[in-house]
This record gives structure tokens, C-alpha cells and sequence, in this order.
């Protein structure tokens, strides 16, 4: 029986030793508990050695053979690589880079490596400054730069100078490309040597889950860029398996009972094979066995695991969606769980959302703008629209159906405070 940790009423604002206070206690290493031996390893920005990567050997060697110029200083092929969410993409990315990387630095070469995540950095103001702080080093450049005040413009004064003061090469990777604001960015590093700005070799490895982002480029970025494309395909099951009992050292011996990883498996490739989703799920069910006081994890972590993955990324799709469409999914939500039909007109669906809002008293909204909002949320994928070709005499009309899961779907929109009551 593992010992229950002291609670918050055992101790009174009277401490004796501020070191004990439970609230601020940094005595546990939050990656050794009796559960996790290496939590690390979980983490989804973390790098695996090589020896834990499974089944991308293609993938790396293709990539590496676009980067292998930097190691006789020429310069290296552009790539983009293409695939699903947690196909390996930044993975692959991240490690031939750094391979690439140290194969240069041994033969004497300087090369840079900047990892952008474009969702976060959309600008180009933003993307520009986070490369120039990167590859700067105050010490060696001289140069303090500013994170605000300047422009884009400014920010690749510098890393023009930069690079050519410090770098022989440098890979920029790119992640969720199509998230930028435009392709100014590309334009600017793709063109940076041959418009004479850059002397250094600079190669760039841009990732998107959208396989039509080559086509939305503008030409003149497509001339310039010339990049090599790869698509990443989704994992299998037992690919999947592989990847999380590479990673088993992240746990104690056998805390992980027989069926986890198989279970874990199994849902991660229930949509496609997405390893991103078999180690947040795995991660998940460590912390529920731990939050439990529980010697292991078993099959019932991982189906809650599983759930509050679901409701996640459900939750993720509706970030910045108004309460009023939470009020609209939810009254979709109740009218899927009580029939045994899944598709419903707007005004039957309207029905159900007034009730809602005379419930909770908000204002409710008018039937044609309910109308618009369930078209964004098809638009969105949270929702399926299907047109009806109505009876005789009667015009069509669109129907409604919910992609995912009802009981993920009343969970997820429950979550938001103002809908608590309806519980
Ligand atoms: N082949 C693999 N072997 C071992 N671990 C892997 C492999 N592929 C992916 N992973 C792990 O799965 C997680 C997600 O991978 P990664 O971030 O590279 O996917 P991605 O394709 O870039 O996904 P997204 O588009 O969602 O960013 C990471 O923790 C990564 O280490």
C-alpha cells in the first residue's frame, strides 16, 4: 500500500518549516513517481534516439539524403513533408537535422538549427524574430535583439549578418507551414542567397498536415522553393505497438499489465494510426494509476485515457467557438441520444436550442443565424450537413449529424462553465 500524501487541512498557515508547505513541496521529481521511472519519454516534443524510432528507416534515409550536401558545404534540397497528426513528421524533421547537423560540425562546419511551430509564430514578424533570437549568440555577434519595437524587416537585417558572420549552413524547420499568415516567409529565406542577402547555405524542412498546401503557394515561391515533397503515412497497429514498447522504460517494471499496450494500440488507430495519440493516451493512464494510488496501470485507465483524449481534441476543434454553438451542439447532442435517427433539420434542432437557452437564460439567437452556425461547424468537420431532397412539393432542406461521438460531445461542451447547470 503506498502511503497517502499529507492534504492541505493536515497543516495550518502556521508552518514550522516553509520547505514542508504541501502547496510548494519540490521534493518529488515529477518524472520518478511510482509509476513513471522516466516521464520524459512521454513527453510529446521529445526526441527519441534512434534506437526508439520505429519503421520511418525510408523516411529518414530520403530526408537525409536531401540534407547530406550541407556535410561537403554545398547546399542542401528543400523539403516539405506531408502526412496525418502524429505520423512522425516533426520526429523525422528533428533527427536527421541534428544527425545532419553533427555529421558537418565533425568535418569542421558551423550549422545552425531552428525549429519554428508556425501556429504559434503566424507572422511573418514573428517567424523572422524567432529565427534571428535563435541562431543569434550575444557573446560572439554582438548584437542585443529586441523582441519588440522592430519589424520584420529589421529582424532579417540581422539574420542576414548573423548567418554570414557565424554559419557555414542552417536548417529551418517549419512545422504547421500552413498556418502562416502568407508566404512571405518562405519567400524571404528561399531566395536569401541567390538575392545575395545570405552567403550561408540555408535549407528549409516545412511540415503540413494539408497535401494541397504546395498548390495554395504563390509561383514565385514555388520557383524558388523547389522543394522535395514526402507524405508520411499512418502507422499500423502493430507499428504502433512497437513505438510504445520502445518507450516502456518510461515506467517502473511491470507497472504495465499485458493488455495496455495492445489496447492503446487499438484506439490510436481507430481513425488512422497516430502515434501522437498512443503516447498522450499512454501518458494519461500513468497519471490516472498514479492520481489513484493504484501499484499498475490497467485496461480501465486506458478507456478513461482514451476518453479524455477524445474530449481533448473535441474540445481542441472548438476552441474559439462561441457558448451560443456550444448551446447549438448540445441540443444536436440530447436529440442523437433520444432518437434513434442521427440527422435533424435546423428548425428541429432550433426547437431544442431554445429550450436550452430559456433554461440557462441567454439570449437566443435567430433561427437563420443558428442556421449559419451549424453550416460553419460543418465547415469546421464538427458536424456532418447532407442536403434533403424534401417531398413533393416541398423544397430541400439540410440535415445535421454529429461526427463524433455523442457522449464525447456532451462531455466537452459540459466542460464550459456556463453550461455546468445542465448537468
Ligand atoms: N516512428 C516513430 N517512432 C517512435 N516514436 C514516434 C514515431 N513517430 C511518432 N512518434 C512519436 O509520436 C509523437 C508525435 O510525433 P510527431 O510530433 O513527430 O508527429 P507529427 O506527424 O509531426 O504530428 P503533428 O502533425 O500532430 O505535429 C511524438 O511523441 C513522437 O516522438
Amino acid at each position: 500500500m503506498v502511503d497517502e500524501p499529507p492534504r492541505l487541512s493536515d497543516f495550518d498557515d502556521r508552518f514550522e518549516d516553509p520547505s514542508k508547505d504541501p502547496l510548494f513541496n519540490f521534493d518529488d521529481n515529477p518524472s520518478h513517481t511510482h509509476i513513471f521511472n522516466r516521464k520524459e519519454l512521454l513527453k510529446v516534443g521529445h526526441v527519441p534516439e534512434s534506437a526508439r524510432i520505429v519503421g520511418r528507416d525510408d523516411e529518414i534515409e530520403a530526408v537525409a539524403a536531401e540534407l547530406r550536401p550541407i556535410v561537403q558545404d554545398q547546399p542542401p534540397n528543400n523539403v516539405m513533408i506531408y502526412g496525418k497528426t502524429g505520423t512522425g513528421k516533426s520526429l523525422v524533421a528533428r533527427h536527421v537535422t541534428e544527425r545532419a547537423k553533427r555529421a558537418a560540425e565533425a568535418q569542421g562546419a558551423s550549422v545552425g538549427m531552428v525549429y519554428v511551430d508556425c501556429a504559434q509564430h503566424n507572422t511573418q514578424t514573428r517567424v523572422a524574430r524567432s529565427i534571428t533570437r535563435t541562431v543569434n549568440s550575444p557573446d560572439i555577434t554582438g548584437f542585443d535583439i529586441p523582441r519588440s519595437g522592430i519589424g520584420s524587416g529589421e529582424y532579417y537585417d540581422y539574420l542576414w549578418d548573423i548567418l554570414d558572420q557565424r554559419y557555414n549552413a542552417v536548417v529551418i524547420i517549419l512545422d504547421e507551414v500552413d498556418r502562416l499568415e502568407n508566404d512571405d516567409v518562405l519567400m524571404q529565406l528561399s531566395r536569401a542567397r541567390e538575392s545575395g542577402k545570405a552567403d550561408c547555405h540555408l535549407g528549409i524542412i516545412a511540415i503540413s498536415n494539408k497535401i494541397e498546401y504546395h498548390n495554395e503557394l504563390n509561383e514565385r515561391v514555388k520557383s524558388s522553393l523547389r522543394e522535395e515533397e514526402f507524405v508520411f503515412q499512418p502507422y499500423d497497429a502493430n507499428q504502433l505497438r512497437e513505438i510504445m514498447n520502445h518507450r516502456r522504460d518510461a515506467f517502473h517494471d511491470s507497472v504495465i499489465t499485458d493488455d495496455v499496450i495492445p489496447l492503446t494500440a487499438a484506439f490510436a488507430a481507430q481513425e488512422h494510426g497516430d502515434a501522437r495519440k498512443a503516447i498522450e493516451i499512454l501518458r494519461h493512464a500513468g497519471e490516472l494509476a498514479e492520481r489513484q494510488n493504484a501499484d499498475r496501470i490497467r485496461e480501465e485507465h486506458v478507456r478513461d485515457a482514451q476518453e479524455w483524449a477524445e474530449i481533448d481534441r473535441f474540445e481542441e476543434l472548438l476552441r474559439g467557438s462561441t457558448t451560443q454553438v456550444k448551446f447549438i451542439l448540445y441540443a444536436l447532442a440530447l436529440l442523437t441520444e433520444n432518437n434513434t435517427d442521427d440527422e435533424f433539420s435546423t428548425s428541429h434542432i432550433y426547437d431544442h436550442y431554445t429550450e436550452i437557452a430559456n433554461t440557462l437564460g441567454t439570449k437566443t439567437l435567430s433561427e437563420h443565424r443558428v442556421y449559419e452556425l451549424l453550416k460553419e461547424q460543418a465547415f469546421l468537420g464538427v458536424i456532418e450537413s447532407t442536403r434533403t431532397g424534401g417531398g413533393r412539393g416541398q423544397g430541400s432542406y439540410l440535415e445535421h449529424r454529429l461526427v463524433q461521438d455523442t457522449d464525447i460531445v456532451l462531455k466537452s461542451v459540459l466542460r464550459d462553465s456556463q453550461l455546468e447547470k445542465l448537468k
